[in-house]
């Protein structure tokens, strides 16, 4: 039993920090992890004094609780076959490809299956064991998604939300999961459940129509029977960053200063083009630089001296998928160097490293546009980013309408990224226009961004998960 029990646990796959090894003196060393759901919450953990239970992202560390960057952390242990199964294999060969619309073919394996029902076992019990009396436990993604009926069997007494960061597929996709109506039933364990875009959330409770033959009505589906009824709620919240200090730390002089630096270390070009993404199929890196390429062999880009600078940080490497789409990049990436490249001149500068974000800061304010050319995603936070740190009101968002953040950056030059043509119109388009229209594109982006950030997120969400998660709105009585 830990000493402390808390009013507020957040449960996610990930820690917000990876254990990466030792120091000589035996102490533990830890990074910041991947990706935007840490980039999101760790802020929100800071102001809200709870526990985070997660993985510590390496095998077999089982280690105490333990405090970090204001927040307290509760490791919850994975041996190295469990990652495989659970981690690599459920959660990122059949979930995440089947929830962005198989870009990637998911596959079905009775034994991952097994092992990530035993390990969300494991996390809601380490959920149940840090929560006091009535305490508000906040689920996160595809990860987890039994959690919340696992926990809800053993803590009757608890308030639990689930949030899903990334998007819910149409029900033709959906159903091909054999555990389809178990994964449904295992969501409907929480009170709320909160989605990045309305469609996402529309697609769900069709879900629970179809798969589990809930019934619904607007946006609440009926579960249970007699004095177990109840009621969930499932809606959009869409998810976004602490806009604030990312401005602020964008306008530090030092990263301003880095920002020019970085211009000149590319050879002072015309323009520079900007992607940042883990190293992921669902990112549309490959559609990009086919339509960079394109760009420099019609000569659309005239005689201006263009670069894209891509990031593609290191993600999910033991999972094929990925090593495959590494080995297709990185051919692409130097077959375009080869064909385009002169002596002391390349222009795509490939970087599969993570950056730590100040250096990210430096990127966006170098960036004449940012291409976000995701072919899914559940929102993109680098897009929130980008716009964040623009405190110049300059630079261009080229930005997949296929991202969660279409649905908010309407100012973006928005793309169909399978529309080669389209997106290299997009890309002249942003490289050619005038600065006062930039000015008011980026105006309206910043404003949105500051007004709708990530404290805001957390508030809506928590706030209708007390309320009783009461509707935002109404919608006419669904059938199945
Ligand atoms: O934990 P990893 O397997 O290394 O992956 C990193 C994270 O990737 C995904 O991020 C999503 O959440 C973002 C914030 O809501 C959102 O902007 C993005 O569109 C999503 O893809 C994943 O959902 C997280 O669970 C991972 O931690
Ligand atoms: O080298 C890098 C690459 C990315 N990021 C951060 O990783 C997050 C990516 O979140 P996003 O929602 O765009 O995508 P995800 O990786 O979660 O799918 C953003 O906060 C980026 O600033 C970073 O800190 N360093």
């Amino acid at each position: 039993m830990p000493s402390q029990l808390y009013d507020f646990v957040v449960v996610a796959n990930r820690l917000p920090v990876d254990k990466v090894g030792t120091t000589d003196d035996g102490e533990p060393l830890y990074e910041t992890s991947p990706g935007g759901l840490v980039t999101a919450l760790a802020p929100v953990m800071r102001s809200q004094h709870g526990a985070w239970v997660g993985w510590a992202g390496a095998p077999d560390e089982a280690g105490d609780a333990f405090d970090s960057d204001g927040m307290h952390l509760v490791p919850v242990e994975l041996s190295a076959q469990e990652i495989e199964d659970y981690y690599e294999g459920m959660a990122n060969g059949t979930l995440w490809p089947l929830f962005h619309d198989v870009i990637a073919a998911p596959e079905y394996h009775r034994h991952w299956w097994d092992a990530y029902a035993k390990v969300n076992r494991r996390f809601a019990e380490a959920a149940a064991a840090q929560a006091a009396e009535g305490a508000t436990v906040w689920v996160q993604d595809y990860q987890l998604l039994l959690v919340p009926m696992m926990l809800r069997e053993q803590r009757p007494d608890l308030r639990i939300g689930f949030f899903n960061h990334i998007p819910f597929p149409g029900y033709e996709i959906f159903s091909q999961l054999p555990w389809r109506k178990r994964v449904v039933e295992g969501v409907l364990g929480a009170d709320l459940v909160g989605f990045q875009r309305r469609s996402d959330a529309t697609n769900f409770l069709r879900a629970c129509r179809r798969a589990a033959g809930a019934t619904t009505r607007g946006s609440h589906v009926h579960v249970g029977h007699g004095e177990g009824r109840r009621t969930v709620h499932a809606a959009p919240f869409p998810i976004s960053i602490d806009a604030r200090g990312f401005e602020a730390l964008a306008s530090d002089p030092a990263v301003i200063e880095r920002a020019a630096q970085v211009r000149t270390e590319l050879g002072d070009p015309d323009a520079i083009l900007l992607g940042v993404d883990r190293l992921d199929y669902t990112k549309g890196i490959r559609h990009r630089l086919s339509t960079f390429k394109e760009l420099l062999e019609d000569g659309a880009l005239g005689d201006k001296r263009v670069v894209l600078v891509q990031v593609a940080s290191p993600s999910r490497e033991r999972v094929k998928a990925y090593a495959d789409l590494r080995d297709e990049v990185e051919l692409i990436v130097g077959r375009l160097n080869g064909d385009h490249g002169t002596v002391g001149w390349q222009p795509v500068h490939y970087l599969h490293q993570s950056f730590p974000r100040d250096e990210m800061a430096a990127l966006y304010l170098a960036a004449d546009a940012m291409l976000v050319t995701a072919l899914r995603d559940g929102m993109n936070l680098v897009a929130k980013e980008y716009v964040a740190a623009r405190h110049d009101d300059d630079g261009v968002l080229v930005l997949s309408e296929f991202a969660g953040a279409a649905d908010e950056l309407h100012q973006a030059v928005l793309v169909n990224p399978h529309d080669i043509d389209g997106t290299k119109g997009a890309i002249v388009e942003a490289l050619g226009m005038p600065k006062a229209e930039r000015r008011r594109r980026m105006r309206a982006l910043r404003r949105r961004v500051r007004e709708h950030d990530v404290e805001r997120w957390a508030r809506d969400f928590l706030g209708a998960l007390q309320d009783g998660a009461h509707a935002h709105d109404e919608e006419p009585a669904g059938q199945a």
